[in-house]
């Protein structure tokens, strides 16, 4: 069974602004809201690859009503702890620029955190788990490293797709993957990312932290990934319209556990990763099936 974990779910508002300025009233010309949080994305990914999954993590409020229900009518299984407050709203403007304000989430309190930990002693051997996004702005960053020596004893592939310390507090509990971007990798090290030379030397050093598996997606470059037994997998992103990259990194994601738990085979999943990650940029909403098998026939791993 895979598990997917949201500490901080999102109503993600999609809009579309001619020419944004700041100080003026502008006005949308087009606007879409999805249920998301990065967990909740890969939820939803894998259910559209025919993947089962429960979806965990925090709600609040009529927002967080309405992500629960909204995922239950598409068909997905969820386990929410419910808090006080209100999950976030989550605004994502396309003008000339992309632009996010992503909100910060409400207070979570230590027996909210006990009973989320209690739903993951449904974990069982062989399972998958995916701690994925930031967290509500009133919890401590090394919550993810928590949940990983809580489920310890259990032979669990962990998923960690987070930022600065929450994900780096989790290496020395060796994730199975991790998946930051180029951006993310630059940040970490301090150091300026020019190529794939430069990815590969840090997604080692990320590896000789902790990780086993590090997967460094880089938007319309494509991907690079640094596997278990020190091979190097590079995919280049096929070539389309971007319509709305939110969900992108998550898709990628989804696509990569969906390969990898079918065949066993870091190159296949990383070619499912890219296509599942591509087929979300360039739709308004999450990939669709039809749009991920028409990529994937389009990847090949570069030379
Ligand atoms: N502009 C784009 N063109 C083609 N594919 C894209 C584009 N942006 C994202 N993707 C696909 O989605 C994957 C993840 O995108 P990325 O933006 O790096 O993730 P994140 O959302 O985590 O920052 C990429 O590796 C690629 O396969
Ligand atoms: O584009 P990505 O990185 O796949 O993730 C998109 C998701 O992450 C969010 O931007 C939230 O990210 P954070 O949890 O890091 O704040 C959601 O609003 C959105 O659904």
């Amino acid at each position: 069974m895979i598990y997917t974990v949201t500490l901080n779910p999102a109503i993600d508002y999609v809009i579309k602004v001619d020419n944004f300025e700041t100080g003026i009233v502008n006005r949308t010309k087009q606007e879409n809201m999805f249920f998301g949080g990065k967990g909740i994305n890969v939820s939803n990914v894998l259910k559209t690859l025919g993947e089962k999954s429960t979806a965990l993590g925090f709600i609040a409020g009529f927002t967080g009503k309405a992500i629960k229900e909204g995922l239950e009518a598409k068909g997905l299984k969820t386990d929410f702890v419910e808090v006080a407050g209100l999950s976030r709203i989550n605004v994502k403007m396309k003008s000339d620029n992309e632009t996010e304000i992503n909100g910060m989430g409400p207070q979570i309190k230590d027996a909210q955190v006990q009973a989320l930990l209690g739903k993951l002693d449904n974990l069982k051997d062989g399972d998958i788990l995916v701690l994925s996004g930031s967290i509500p702005g009133s919890m401590p960053d090394d919550i993810y490293e928590k949940i990983m020596e809580y489920v310890k004893s259990k032979n669990v592939l962990i998923v960690v797709d987070a930022t600065n310390n929450l994900l780096m507090n989790c290496l020395k509990h060796h994730p199975f993957l991790i998946k930051p971007n180029n951006h993310e990798l630059a940040e970490i090290f301090n150091v300026e990312i020019k190529n794939k030379e430069d990815v590969v030397v840090y997604a080692k050093k990320l590896q000789t932290m902790g990780a086993k598996n590090v997967l460094v997606s880089m938007a319309g470059d494509g991907a690079v990934l640094v596997d278990q037994n020190n091979d190097v997998h590079i995919t280049s992103a096929p070539k389309g319209e971007v319509k709305n990259s939110v969900g992108a990194g998550d898709s990628m994601v989804a696509g990569f556990i969906y390969g990898y738990i079918k065949t066993n085979d870091f190159k296949t999943a990383l070619k499912q990763a890219t296509a599942t990650g591509s087929a979300t940029a360039f739709s308004e909403d999450l990939a669709s099936k039809e749009k991920i098998d028409e990529l994937l026939k389009t990847i090949s791993e570069d030379e």
